[in-house]
């Protein structure tokens, strides 16, 4: 988990995925993957499409029954929807399951006289989400990104101690996103559980306090973010205006690995990058300097030997 965080006692729940195997027919979507969520965590499902994390999460929701292994929620059997398990559980639902020409208020008190949720609480679910001015909005009248926070307003409705979330920022823009993102670290931070499934690596890297990445039904490696790239041992990549320093002098460099020349400038890429900064900045060759050591990107690549399929 992150340091400095400040989680609140007696909050957040414990699940345990145990060798888990889920097949349809012929195909085995998910194979033999075990990990734990510790109370209060936020945790990412990281693959690409097709890789096994919806019909992971919908087994840990209690949507889909094991084929094999076994999954718990604090200990208790979540394909059994017992209701004082299910009232600690908030699932965000797709924008399409939204019931049409309801406002966005309108739609929380739907979901909230469920779980008999008094109407005093929606205003602050609405705060929380940055919709307080779309109260009044048609469902049919929110941006994809407003649809996006409504629903998981909807998931939060009945104060859940965890929250899944399937892909919560797929489909917007990057300004949306990176909204959304404070959403959802809020949501965190109030000390909820919070598992979410993701393609995008920087979100993951981001957001989790540690990511299980997946691919082909399979679990590749489970750490935080910081872990899995320090053990990766990446070069790193050292930015410059294309006017800082020529292509054979940046070569001859010591400690220099690669250059190449791109759109944003050079990237000289290198595992001494002290020596190479050194050297540029007796040169005075530093214009336009960036630095930055590997990524989730670069994990995944190192761990299935190709690019990343969004
Ligand atoms: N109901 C189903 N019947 C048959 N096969 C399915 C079913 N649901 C999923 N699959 C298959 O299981 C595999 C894993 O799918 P899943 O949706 O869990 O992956 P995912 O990582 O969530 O992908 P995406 O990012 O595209 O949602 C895929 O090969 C998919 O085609």
């Amino acid at each position: 988990m992150s340091a400095g965080r400040t989680r609140f006692v007696g909050m957040g729940v414990r699940i345990e995925v145990d060798h888990l195997t889920m097949r349809y027919g012929a195909v085995t979507a998910v194979e033999d993957i075990s990990f734990t969520v510790e109370p209060g965590e936020f945790f990412g499902l990281l693959g690409p499409n097709g890789a096994g994390k919806t019909t992971t999460l919908e087994t840990i929701e209690g949507l889909r029954e094991p084929t094999e292994g076994r999954v718990a929620i604090d200990g208790r059997d979540p394909a059994r929807r017992e209701p004082d398990l299910q009232r600690r559980i908030g699932v965000q639902l797709q924008s399409s399951a939204f019931f049409e020409r309801l406002t966005a208020v309108e739609q929380l008190q739907t979901f909230g006289s469920i779980y008999g949720v008094p109407t005093s609480r929606l205003d602050e679910l609405l705060e929380q989400v940055g919709l307080t001015e779309k109260a009044t909005a048609q469902v049919e009248d929110l941006s994809g990104g407003q649809k996006q926070r409504l629903s998981i307003a909807c998931a939060l409705v009945h104060d859940p101690e965890v929250v899944f979330l399937d892909e919560p920022t797929a489909a917007l823009d990057p300004q949306a996103r990176r909204n959304l993102w404070d959403v959802l670290r809020g949501i965190n931070e109030s000390g909820r559980t919070v598992v979410l499934t993701t393609h995008y690596m920087e979100e993951a890297e981001e957001l989790c306090d540690r990511v299980a990445i997946v691919d082909h039904g399979q679990l590749l490696q489970l750490d935080t973010p910081a872990t899995l790239i320090r053990r990766l041992d990446a070069a790193t990549r050292i930015g410059l205006a294309v006017e800082a320093i020529s292509i054979d002098e940046a070569r001859a460099l010591p400690g220099v690995q690669t250059v190449a020349v791109g759109s944003a400038g050079l990237v000289i890429e290198t595992r001494d990058a002290a020596t190479v900064l050194g050297e540029l900045g007796r040169r005075e060759a530093l214009e336009g300097l960036s630095v930055s050591k590997g990524t989730l990107e670069d994990v995944f690549l190192d761990l299935t030997g190709r690019e990343y399929r969004a």
